[in-house]
């Protein structure tokens, strides 16, 4: 496991959940001697980094003797688009928090990630005020997305004073978990109108909930309750139908679509049919669901609630088609979903499928897995990769250049690339990955050195809100659509019935 850093601090040091801490210093730094690597192109460059910002990209920098040199080439940090820390789900309490799983996250390269805002008893702003807080020991950058679970007017209102006043560009409407979280279409087209009115990002979880709910009984019908239902209850047609419908409500709308988690190929075809913005999460391009099979028994029981996350991961197969949609842009960046519960958690479900907490880990993973699978098999190039791990998911939330590049200006996230640590939680990917090819020898964040020499230093608090505005790009040309749209309703005048 990844040794934190417990020196007991002075100054600004202190302890959380036993763990003494002393945060990394702001320093004056420079990257050198390597190239720098953005999703636009790779230069031979120095970086040069003051106050968290970066003051220059160029060859030869000299720099005097405060200054902290390191030899290496650099690339933008990972943003996650897609976590859920400390997050209330299943009846139960995810247990990776902001503090433990972005401490996670930045040993394993990643400076910044997204997570979902859930309501308060309906409202958002309760909401949002209670994610404040969960997030108040952040030691990394975060961003939020905002769940819309039911409709009227003061959700409507508040989703304007979230985009306006709370920094949020993006709302997810979950089509499934019937009976909590699901929404039906009546919600989403309100949802979708009123996200388009406010220059923010529909996203939707695409699995048609009412036949889900069907499959589950059916499978307790006929008297299979073992993990493997969960599987066999939620087939891919589901997540394709509900992702068809997503698009085309979306399209009828005329407002952009982010489907997330995206597991099968028939959503994926979907996507690729109509140019809406699908994000594959590293479990369903890595992963496939023979371990549920596994005919010896033990095995099969030890592995099978560590898959079970919605929807679920498919059959080998799905999971090589998601990678080459990545490499040829049908799908755009890859998220996590980052969920993750303990095996005493997700032992709920022990007698009954439906009660296992859905979830798998990755936020720490991610940046290697997806080295691993997509750059090492020689599917993409390493500007690519930058792309899909950090650039886009910048650029769909409106947060680039700040965000997800290395240019004068942006803040001075980045990571030095060159075997995976943190054992401390059951992992997805055990017996998976033996050794990762790549490693992620340093991480910086907003120019703090956080990850080096394999030793964390993170002090909580320490992680900024980034606020995201609306009207990304996904928005560019929607005026036009729409006024071509109009005109082509031609005014059917000879039927007004006085003309009859
Ligand atoms: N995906 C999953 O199984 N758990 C997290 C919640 C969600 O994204 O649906
Ligand atoms: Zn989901
Ligand atoms: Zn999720």
């Amino acid at each position: 496991s990844h040794q934190l850093m417990c020196e007991v601090g002075t100054g600004n040091g202190g302890s959380i959940g036993g763990i003494s801490w002393l945060p990394a210093s702001l320093s004056k730094l420079l990257i050198k001697g390597g190239t720098v690597v953005n999703a636009h192109r790779q230069e031979r460059g120095d970086v040069y980094v003051e106050d968290g910002i970066i003051v220059a990209v160029k060859p030869n920098i000299k720099v005097g003797d405060e200054v902290m040199v390191l030899d290496a080439t650099g690339m933008p940090g990972g943003i996650d688009p897609h976590t859920h820390l400390d997050a209330e789900f299943m009846g139960t309490v995810a247990v990776d928090d902001f503090f433990s799983g972005q401490a996670a996250a930045l040993a394993g390269g990643t400076t910044m990630h997204i997570d979902f805002v859930h309501p308060v008893n309906g409202s958002l702003m309760s909401g949002f005020e209670a994610y404040e807080k969960k997030a108040s020991k952040s030691c990394m950058d975060y961003g939020f997305h905002m769940v819309i679970r039911h409709w009227d007017e003061s959700v409507s209102k508040e989703m304007e004073i979230m985009v306006k006043e709370n920094g949020i560009n993006s709302f997810k409407f979950f089509m499934v978990y019937k009976g909590t979280f699901m929404v039906d279409d009546k919600v989403l087209l309100r949802g979708m109108k009123r996200c388009k009115s406010l220059g923010a990002l529909a996203m939707v979880h695409a699995e048609n909930g009412d036949a889900v709910f069907e499959g589950q009984k059916r499978m307790i019908e006929l008297g299979i309750t073992v993990p493997e239902g969960h599987a066999l209850s939620r087939p891919p047609m589901l997540e394709a139908e509900a992702t068809m419908r997503a698009i085309r409500l979306a399209s009828f709308m005329n407002t952009p679509l982010y489907v997330v988690h995206v597991m099968c190929i028939d959503a994926m075809e979907e996507i690729a049919k109509a140019r809406k913005t699908g994000e594959p999460v590293v479990s369903g391009l890595v992963l496939d669901d023979s371990k549920l099979w596994d005919p010896d028994f033990i095995t099969a029981a030890k592995q099978d609630f560590r898959y079970v996350m919605s929807p679920p991961i498919r059959e080998s197969g799905h999971n090589k088609a998601l990678q080459a949609a990545l490499s040829t842009g049908v799908l755009h960046l890859v998220g996590t979903d980052h969920c993750t519960f303990s095996s005493s958690q997700k032992a709920f479900g022990i007698d009954d499928f439906r009660k296992i907490p859905n979830g798998v880990n990755g936020i720490e993973e991610r940046m290697h897995l997806v080295w691993d699978t997509m750059v090492e098999s020689s599917q993409i190039s390493v500007t690519d990769y930058v792309r899909i791990t950090s650039t886009e998911c910048a650029r769909i939330f409106n947060i680039y250049p700040r965000k997800g590049a290395i240019l004068v200006g942006s803040d001075a996230d980045i990571i030095i690339f060159n075997e995976l640590r943190n054992k401390s939680k059951i992992s997805s990917f055990e017996n998976q990955y033996e050794f990762f090819q790549g490693k992620v020898e340093v991480t910086i964040s907003r120019g703090r050195i956080v990850w080096k020499d394999d030793e964390l230093k993170v002090a909580p608090g320490s992680g900024k809100y980034i606020p995201m505005p609306p009207f990304g790009f996904l928005f560019d040309g929607i005026e036009k659509t729409d006024a071509k749209l109009i005109s082509s309703f031609k005014a059917p005048v000879h039927r007004f019935k006085s003309d009859v």
